[in-house]
């Protein structure tokens, strides 16, 4: 809808009305078309201003139409309308003009932002580009090498380097519809041809192939397989080397190949599911919208290693005040030093003054007895927190939140060393803590609602895609990362090399594969885990087969490692080897090779041809099935939040939509009839057994992701 008034007496106002984010809807794109008609054709009428109501000019197209089928009038013979009217149109930016509201804008004559107004052409994260009209618009306002920026990366930008770039004229402290309507009452009747983007011939660099090549190359290494941003520069291409009406043809087709991708759907899904983990629930019914969170003014951080001074760094840019408790002065020292300096780099890059006096530093665990939440960053060993918890819970006044930075321990295990297991949570952050957006919130059984409302909260307020969890080991993220990694050691020893493994994988689009994605980490992580679960050596019972444990099949590949001192990049040698401990170039390594080649010849295994899709399906599939046991035993509320976890904490590539996307994607008759047959060629592998509601979900028709949760409230209720 559009709402259609006349203020001072002369200018025809057009506020945009679609909260929240005044998307461009059928009904507002049927309001824009009708009342630009009715400001044009009244002759009191001189000029028209467009803007949004509630502080937001507009949020672009509006995503929910795209799955269906459009109606309404199209954006780009509505855009030129206004271009081509005979008074002038001013856009009055507030808030968001973003992809298709941008693109409004740049039809418009003038545009006046308010100073706090952010603008971009987003839609490459959305898997599609600026169809109407931006990717030819854009490069002839601002020069071709500012566009394709801003139209491959989707960045928004303040409306400070919106005037820098050209792409506003003027930026507002103020009322930005009351400078709009005066601006436009000063334009009046003066010509306009000067003020039509689409005329404007497209600035051509000297250096254009060198300049489109360059950017190819970047866009397609970073775009991992996605199809978008390789589209977009196509587009750009296409307005710097065409004229106008054939650029614009371009765009429409290159526009028609992403409508109907998969990848568009994937980057749309996500687009939605990431806003969906916000409003959470646990199985015993508590939800975002009946729990009330806590305000956190104070906090704390006991140990500072690489997690806790992440945390702390965190923290302090939120605007907290920190109290960063480590006992060792050594440790201490160089936390502080370290913290300080990710705070003044942090600062240096977004242009404000770093937060360092909002962080005291202690060795005295008694200093946190006034904050609102501790966050504890102890090394991951459970007798040692338990002794923190027993620590803090004689120490914290009454009802401050206790939480622990763990990957895998139980929860409500270190609840139970506390006097109110209600006020426990999991905060499970992602190294580095300050950089990595994904959190996971793990709930134990006692954990209350409040309780996972705060930490929830917080992690907003960092910036985070906060996930709510229940406990188990592993939680959600790590609990599926086992059966991945185990398939891809059995890969190693029936004849790949991590190099194939890997390889699949990146083509796939992970940024790193498993194996060099486990250099990185270290691999005495894994091998600490294992032992404690009395998975390697020594903690087996001797006397069974090597690649045997607890009756199922294992592998020893990376404890055998681990025992040659091979931790990964930090020790020079990994699955690859590296120039040096800690340098970051993975190169094959012979000896690897041939360590792989006598294992198998030890174990009686003949190397067999392995390819790309074996590689996938059993590593991948694998994976997806604990999906479905996750969310099978309730511990993840729906397949949006295992998603969001895998798009935000490991790398699994967006334009993909995340593991259970993926799952849909491919077809769940497909992923069970493939789980089966590995299950049946290894059928010692319990990860590779599809898991009921799987089975569940076939046998019910495979219905899209967004029914699944009616099939495993159905599965709940018969449990
Ligand atoms: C021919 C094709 C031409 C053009 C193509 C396009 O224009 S594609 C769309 C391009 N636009 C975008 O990508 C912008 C997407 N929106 C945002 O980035 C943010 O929502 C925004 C506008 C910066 C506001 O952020 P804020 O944090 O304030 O709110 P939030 O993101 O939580 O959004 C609030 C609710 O609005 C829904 N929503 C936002 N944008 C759109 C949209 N374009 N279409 C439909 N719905 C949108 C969002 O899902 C939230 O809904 P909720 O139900 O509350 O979760």
């Amino acid at each position: 809808m559009a709402k259609y008034s006349r203020v001072s007496g002369s200018v025809g106002l057009i506020t945009l009305q679609n909260p929240p984010v005044n998307a461009l809807s059928a009904a507002v794109r049927q309001g824009i078309v009708d009342t630009v008609e009715r400001a044009l054709s009244d002759p009191k009428v001189k000029s028209v201003v467009i803007c949004g109501q509630n502080g937001i000019f507009c949020g672009g197209a509006d995503i929910k139409e795209f799955g269906s089928n459009m109606s309404g009038p199209p954006l780009v013979p509505m855009i030129h309308a206004i271009e081509a009217a005979n008074k002038p149109v001013v856009a009055a930016i507030e808030g968001s003009a973003l992809g298709g509201g941008l693109e409004l804008a740049l039809g418009c004559h003038y545009r006046i932002a308010h100073s706090k107004a952010r603008l971009g052409l987003p839609e490459v994260t959305l898997g599609l580009l600026p169809a109407a009209g931006g990717t030819q618009r854009l490069p002839r306002l601002i020069g071709v090498p500012a566009a394709l920026d801003l139209i491959t990366t989707g960045r928004h930008v303040t409306a400070a380097e919106a005037l820098q770039l050209g792409v506003v004229d003027q930026v507002t402290d103020h009322s930005t519809v009351d400078a709009a309507v005066k601006f436009a009452q000063s334009v009046a009747g003066k010509p306009l041809d000067a003020r039509r983007i689409s005329t404007y011939p497209c600035p051509r660099p000297s250096d254009l192939d060198a300049l489109f090549e360059g950017v190819m190359e970047k866009v397609r290494q970073s775009a991992r397989g996605a199809i978008a941003p390789v589209a977009c520069v196509q587009a750009v291409r296409a307005a710097a080397t065409q004229p106008y009406t054939q650029g614009m043809e371009r765009e429409k087709e290159l526009m028609a190949t992403l409508f109907t991708s998969g990848q568009a759907r994937a980057l749309q899904y996500c687009f939605f599911a990431q806003r969906a983990v916000s409003r959470w629930s646990m199985p015993n019914g508590a939800r975002w919208d009946t729990s009330k969170p806590r305000p956190v003014h104070k906090a704390a951080v006991i140990g500072l290693g690489t997690m806790g001074r992440g945390i702390t760094v965190a923290l302090a840019q939120t605007g907290l005040s920190v109290i960063a408790v480590e006992t060792q002065e050594k440790q201490l020292m160089e936390a502080k030093q370290a913290v300080s300096g990710m705070l003044e780099r942090g600062a240096k890059r977004r242009g404000v003054a770093p937060a360092l006096d909002r962080i005291s530093y202690s060795r005295d665990i008694q200093a946190v007895a006034d904050v609102d939440l501790v966050i504890e960053a102890v090394f991951e060993d459970m007798g040692l927190k338990k002794k923190v918890f027993q620590q803090l819970a004689s120490i914290c006044r009454p009802g401050t939140f206790l939480c622990t930075n763990t990957s895998a321990l139980d929860v409500d295990h270190l609840a139970s060393q506390t006097h109110n297991p209600e006020l426990v949570v999991g905060m499970h952050f992602f190294a580095p803590a300050h950089v990595m957006k994904l959190l996971e919130v793990v709930y134990g059984p006692r954990s209350s609602p409040q309780a996972v409302a705060t930490a929830m909260q917080l992690g907003k307020k960092m910036g985070k895609i906060s996930v709510a969890v229940g406990n188990c080991p592993g939680f959600v993220g790590n609990r599926m990362l086992k059966p991945y990694m185990e398939q891809a050691f059995f890969l190693l020893e029936e004849g790949a090399t991590p190099e194939l493994v890997d390889r699949a994988l990146e083509e796939f689009g992970f940024p790193m594969g498993v194996f060099r994605m486990s250099d990185l980490s270290g691999l005495d992580v894994g091998w600490r885990v294992r032992k404690g679960d009395g998975l390697s050596e020594p903690g087996a019972p001797s006397g069974q087969p090597a690649r045997i444990r607890q009756g199922r099949r294992y592998s020893p590949l990376g404890d055998l490692l681990c025992e040659q001192g091979r931790f990964g990049q930090k020790t020079g040698r990994g699955w690859y080897q590296y120039n040096k401990p800690g340098s970051r170039v993975a190169r094959s390594d012979p000896w690897l090779h041939s360590f792989l080649e006598g294992y198998r010849a030890r174990h009686g295994l003949v190397a067999r041809r392995i390819d790309n899709q074996e590689v996938l399906e059993r590593c991948l599939y694998a994976l997806i099935n604990e999906g479905f046991r996750i969310l099978e035993d309730g511990i993840a509320a729906g397949p949006e939040d295992i998603d969001m976890i895998y798009v935000f904490g490991y790398g699994w590539p967006r334009h993909r939509g995340g593991p259970m996307f993926y799952a849909g994607m491919v077809g769940l008759g497909k992923v069970l009839e493939r789980l089966e047959h590995y299950h049946q060629a290894h059928p010692d592998v319990p990860y590779l057994k599809p898991c009921s509601l799987l089975w569940r979900l076939v046998a019910s028709g495979s219905p899209p992701l967004h029914k699944w949760r009616e099939v495993i409230k159905k599965l709940h209720s018969q449990l």
